[in-house]
């Protein structure tokens, strides 16, 4: 029998972490932090040190915690090295305790970690949560944002508000005027009565299912069934300026056409006024300069009865906890979103995980009661909740919308298909090419010009940079009265909105930077462009930075163009809603070049023409989210160019998982208050 390896040592597992990290395979953040809790405590367990490590690197990936028993049944499974490297991690572990529950004393044996159950508070930087059987271990900050997010949506979600059922049902009849079919739910009514009664609710549903039309005649009820509808205070926000600048138009043309249609009914343009600019989630909070606190928190509240916040799969869960501490008490809020879209760059899927059973519905009697009553609306009995342990009331809080207006042709099928991870279906809708009612196409282990060339290409059969060459080519004879000049910009602008290349990664020929740069030389050496320096006419530019001096915001996209009067330089212009924004060149440092821009920062926008880029190495970056968000970006036609053969499939087969503990704090504080859930037997009334 071999001898069992002798157990590392902390000075042993420190030099592992270090070279892991001159490798590039841990960053030095990493490392240093598990070098931090040595030094803090001279007993650190070998196990705490890795443990730390490994924490640290997940929290710079996305994840609020580490699941443990992911970690020592297979360390590769939560890191995701390279082959070559496994050799070096499998020999540690080999040297590190093997049962779970020895790793779990050795860490909770140390003074710097607190175990979640226990009352004791020192102020540990790391904590031991989850269960025995499910330990995860958190950085202090993310703990404590999942346990005050958790809080304060099952608080409100919980206390359920005084709603007048027949007076909601009308009003919803009459801002919802055509009858679902036979046979179908209306979850946009259902929706409508469920944030009317509760002080926190979230509307998920793809792209084209009615979010944003639901949220108008959401506003509209509350309108209408307010006690003082002439002081509602309502605000819109988004996580980026764009988003919340789409949000706000939307929601003002919903609520015109209401008011008209609903024929003086309710002083619906009244409400346009009282609702005020749509702002980023960083403005609406008052972020400041150099710390990571708001100007508003519980401390000193929003003023707002009701806020609207679109975009929320891109809200990350410090943000989520900072938000929902800063709302009053008494405020509503409704949170919009497709659950499956990528989460932010950020720690924390808030979206996806407060979305867990939104396909499945697990709403209680008591809801399928209320929806009856105050929507008009039977639930189906597949939505409902088998058991009590189900029915969260965050669930009951939660509705799906389910059916696109303006995406059910081959664009939606691909989306769909990839969200289900059928990766053959895919392709084969790729391979089928164009359809009734959309264009799709797929170039795979192309050579990298393949992705200038189609973006610059005069008869690529399908919009793409020509449309902007040829707007910037109309540029009106000097000197151009300022109409002109206005018209002309527009004309640029929107032509630039009409194509857009979305990539994987940054780095690389098959990334932002490599295909910017391509794309550059290409439209210069068609004229279309004549770069001199980093500044020049045609330069389209995506700011990086929010900078509310300027009114400008992270991800505003802008082109930089001559100003209306000759010799006046270079100014770059921004559409604000209908509004037309310029800023000179000189102002603007925080920005980089658009023609091609990551998948992330594209979220909340559409084009005409959307072409995804896939490298070869983007490694776990490359999962199914990032390839239906690309999908989705798409309204008439959508082009995958892949480096190699297959990138799809892998992608579509890895659904990103990111470890939270938010959905356990969720369910603890659920058997704590549980939802009111009367027997089966009960439900007959209500079910159809
Ligand atoms: N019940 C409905 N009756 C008629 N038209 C509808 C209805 N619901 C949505 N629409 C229309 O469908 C289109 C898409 O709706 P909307 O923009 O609200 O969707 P969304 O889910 O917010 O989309 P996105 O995710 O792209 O923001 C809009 O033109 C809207 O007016």
């Amino acid at each position: 029998m071999a001898a069992a390896p002798i157990a590392a040592t902390a000075a042993e597992v420190l030099d592992s972490l270090r070279a892991w990290s001159e490798q590039g395979l841990l960053r030095h953040l990493d490392t240093a932090m598990a070098r931090f809790i040595a030094t803090q405590d001279a007993n650190a367990a070998p196990a705490l040190l890795a443990a730390t490590a490994v924490l640290v690197q997940m929290e710079g990936r996305g994840h609020s915690c580490l699941p443990l028993a992911m970690l020592v049944a297979d360390p590769n499974a939560v890191l995701a090295w390279p082959t070559e490297a496994l050799e070096g991690l499998n020999a540690l572990w080999a040297r590190l305790p093997r049962p779970l529950a020895q790793w779990r004393q050795a860490l909770a044996d140390s003074p710097l970690v607190r175990v979640a159950d226990s009352a004791v508070d020192q102020g540990q930087p790391l904590v031991l949560g989850g269960s025995a059987q499910e330990p995860l271990l958190y950085l202090r900050r993310y703990w404590d944002y999942e346990r005050q997010v958790a809080a304060q949506i099952t608080a409100r979600s919980t206390a359920a508000l005084a709603v007048d059922g027949p007076t909601t049902r009308d009003w919803l009849g009459k801002l919802f005027p055509a009858a679902p079919e036979p046979g179908t739910c209306d979850w946009q009514r259902l929706a409508c009565a469920v944030a009317l009664r509760g002080r926190f609710s979230v509307i998920t549903g793809g792209p084209g299912t009615g979010k944003t039309y639901t949220a108008a005649r959401l506003l509209a009820l509350l309108f209408a069934t307010a006690p003082e509808p002439e002081r509602l205070r309502v605000a819109l926000a988004a996580p980026t300026g764009k988003a919340a600048a789409r949000l706000k138009q939307s929601i003002d043309v919903s609520l015109k056409e209401l008011h008209k249609s609903l024929g003086g009914l309710l002083d619906l343009e009244a409400l346009v006024k009282r609702v005020g600019a749509a702002r980023t989630l960083h403005s609406l909070l008052g972020a400041r300069p150099d710390t990571r606190a708001f100007a508003f928190h519980h401390g000193r509240p929003l003023d707002v009865d009701v806020l609207i916040v679109d975009e929320a799969s891109m809200i990350h869960l410090e943000m989520m906890a900072a938000l929902l501490d800063a709302l009053p008490p008494t405020a509503r809020v409704v949170f919009l979103g497709d659950k499956d879209q990528l989460a932010s760059v950020e720690a924390g899927a808030v979206l996806g995980d407060l979305c867990r059973s939104a396909e499945a519905g697990h709403y209680t009697a008591e809801t399928a009661r209320y929806a009856l009553e105050a929507a008009g609306v039977q639930l189906p009995a597949a939505y409902l909740a088998n058991d009590a342990d189900q029915a969260l009331p965050l669930a009951q809080q939660t509705v799906m919308l389910r059916t696109s207006r303006r995406f059910g042709g081959p664009i939606g099928q691909l989306a769909e298909a990839v969200n289900t991870g059928e990766s053959s279906r895919a392709l084969a809708l790729l391979h089928a090419g164009t359809q009734d009612g959309g264009v799709l196409r797929m170039r795979e282990g192309a050579p990298a010009q393949t992705v200038w060339q189609m973006a610059v290409a005069r008869d690529a059969g399908v919009v793409n940079y020509q449309a902007f060459a040829q707007a910037l080519a109309a540029r009106p004879p000097q000197p151009m009265a300022a109409e002109v000049h206005t018209d002309w910009v527009r004309s640029v602008l929107k032509a630039f909105e009409r194509f857009r290349l979305l990539c994987a990664v940054r780095e690389g020929d098959w990334g932002v930077a490599g295909i910017n740069r391509a794309v550059e030389k290409a439209l210069a050496a068609q004229g279309a462009i004549s770069p001199r320096g980093e500044w020049y006419a045609g330069r389209p530019v995506m700011v990086t930075r929010n900078d509310t001096a300027l009114g400008v915001f992270n991800g505003d996209i802008g082109v930089a163009l001559p100003a209306a009067t000759a010799g006046a330089g270079l100014r770059v212009y921004f559409m604000d809603g209908p509004e037309l924004r310029a800023v000179g060149v000189s102002r603007l440092a925080q920005v980089e070049t658009a023609f091609a821009m990551t998948v992330h920062k594209s979220q909340g926008s559409e084009f005409e023409h959307t072409a995804l880029v896939l490298s070869a190495h983007a490694g776990s970056v490359l999962g199914r989210e990032l390839v239906y968000t690309g999908i989705t970006r798409a309204r008439e036609a959508f082009t995958l160019l892949a480096q190699a053969p297959g990138l799809l499939a892998t992608a579509v087969k890895s659904p990103t998982l990111r470890a939270s503990g938010l959905l356990r704090f969720l369910e603890q504080l659920a058997q704590a208050a549980p939802a009111a859930s009367p027997p089966q037997d009960e439900l007959a009334p209500w079910l159809d």
